[in-house]
This record gives structure tokens, sequence and C-alpha cells, in this order.
């Protein structure tokens, strides 16, 4: 499904990922962790394809980057995330927004299909939003926002869902309700790839977890192997403990815990 191989990037004297290597099999979902600024963001991009590396290799859904129009591939993936939300036309309705998802496009400059604009409802029906569907995207709450993009992300049945924080910002209502949603995408086939700083995030639907540090893959596996104590505390040098409850880890720093 994804395969990166001794990925390098580097930007003038600065080595920003550093011989990463991953392997995403079919019917596995993975968590992607890291500090500030080890480079999540960037392996994101590059499985994308937004992104070149220095050296090493990238093959996304069976196709190696550099051999192929990266935006055939693309439209066999979703891509949620603040970058995206930014290129929104924030006065345009809702199912509109949604509907643009079907064809992969950012905006439209011709009619849209009924049956897309039917499809587009019912994806905001799905996941509760169906009343907003002609409100004007930017009125929208945060929590609404990450729902309506979603809805609009699924609409072209990616074979791959990537998504780059879509918590942040919400309330702990917000990020539970949303957090439901996307434990239902097991249901589909489609790999679910997402990144965070928050380790309960890492709901059921989630097996696999990969731990960016420094630009290289400093732990990848299934979660239980890495979310232990002592792989996340030397990632984010302090003393943690990990609690599983209800099948999603809970992180604590340990009493004597001091992050200077
Ligand atoms: N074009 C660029 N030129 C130079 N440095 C860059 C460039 N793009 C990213 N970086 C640097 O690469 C590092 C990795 O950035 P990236 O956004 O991938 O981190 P991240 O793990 O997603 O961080 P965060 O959790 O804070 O979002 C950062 O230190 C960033 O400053």
């Amino acid at each position: 499904m994804i395969s990166l191989s001794q990925l390098v990037l580097q930007r003038d004297e600065r080595v920003i990922l550093d011989g990463v290597n991953l392997q995403v099999n079919k019917g596995e979902h993975w968590v992607i962790l890291g500090r500030n600024g080890s480079g999540k963001t960037t392996i994101l991009e590059m499985i994308t394809g937004y992104l070149f590396p220095t050296s090493g290799t990238v093959d996304v859904l069976g196709h190696r980057y550099g051999r192929v129009d990266v935006r055939e591939v693309r439209k066999r993936i979703g891509y949620i995330s603040q970058s995206v939300i930014e290129k929104m036309s924030l006065s345009d309705p809702v199912w509109e927004i949604v509907a643009t998802g079907e064809y992969a496009f950012l905006r439209f400059y011709q009619e849209i299909e009924p049956a897309v604009i039917r499809k587009a409802k019912a994806m905001l029906e799905d996941f509760g939003i169906g009343h907003l569907s002609s409100q004007p995207f930017g009125t929208l709450s945060q929590g609404e926002r990450k729902k309506a993009l979603l809805a609009r992300a699924l609409m072209s049945s990616p074979e791959l869902l990537i998504m780059d924080e879509p918590c942040a910002g919400l309330d702990l209502y917000e990020r539970e309700k949303l957090l439901n949603d996307l434990n239902k995408l097991g249901k589909r086939d489609m790999t679910v790839l997402y990144v965070t700083h928050h380790i309960e995030e890492i709901i059921p639907l989630f097996t696999h977890v990969a731990l960016v540090h420094e630009g290289s893959i400093a732990a990848a596996g299934p979660k239980q192997e890495v979310l232990t104590g002592d792989i996340l505390g030397s990632a984010y040098e302090l003393p943690v403990e990990v609690d599983w409850v209800h099948d999603r880890p809970w992180i604590r720093v340990a009493p004597k815990g001091d992050a200077g």
C-alpha cells in the first residue's frame, strides 16, 4: 500500500528526513507520532506527492513516484489537513465543498451533476450535519468543518485516507464525536494514516504506530509494541506511563517527570 525506503530530504545544510523506512500494508491503520518538528507532516507530503525526496523511494498504491503522474495517484487518496481547510472557499455552501471531493477539485467551474449533489447531502446526513448543508462553509464550527472535510474526502471512496491532526482545536466532546465517526471507518475498504500529538486519540481502529524522531523512524509496529513507557519516554525525553483503558492508550507523566 505504502512503502517508503531510505527517504532523505535535505534543505540547504539541513537534513529534514534522515533515512525514513516505513511499510504500510492493506488492512492496517497507522498513527504517526513524534515531537514538534520531527518530520511527520513532511512524510505525509512525500506520500501525497507534494514533496520529493533528495534520495530514496516512495511507492504508493502500486506506483513509484517519479515514474507516475502523481495527480492520478492522488485521486485515490483522501487528505485532510489544516492546509486543505485553508484552500476552501469560506462562502461556498457546505454541500458544494463536499461535492468537490467527488472530482478531487477544490472548486467547481461547471454544473454539478444532481446525483453528486444528492450523494454529498447524503454523506452530510451520515455524519449528522445534514442540517448544515446550505450554510456557508465559513460559518461552521471547527468540529463541523472537520466532519464536512471527512465527508468530502470520502466522496471519491479513497483507498487511502490521510489525516494530519484532525482533532486539533476540538473540545473534548467534539473530539470524541469525531473519533467515534473515525472509528467506524474500519468498515470501509480503506487504509487510514493519522498524525497526532495525542496518544489517547489512538482509538481501536488503529492497528499500528510509527514514532518519528529527528527525521527518522525510531519505532514502528503493532500499537501495543510501540506504545510503551520505555519507547515513548525516550522519544519525548520524559518518564511516562501508558495505561490501556477501553482499548485506548492513555499517557501519564510519571510523578518525578521533568521536561527540562
Ligand atoms: N522548506 C523547508 N526548508 C527548511 N526546513 C523545513 C522546510 N520544511 C520543513 N522544514 C523543517 O523540517 C522539520 C520537520 O517539519 P514537519 O512539519 O515535517 O514536522 P512535524 O513533525 O510535522 O512538526 P509539528 O508536529 O510541529 O507539526 C521542521 O524542523 C521544519 O522547520
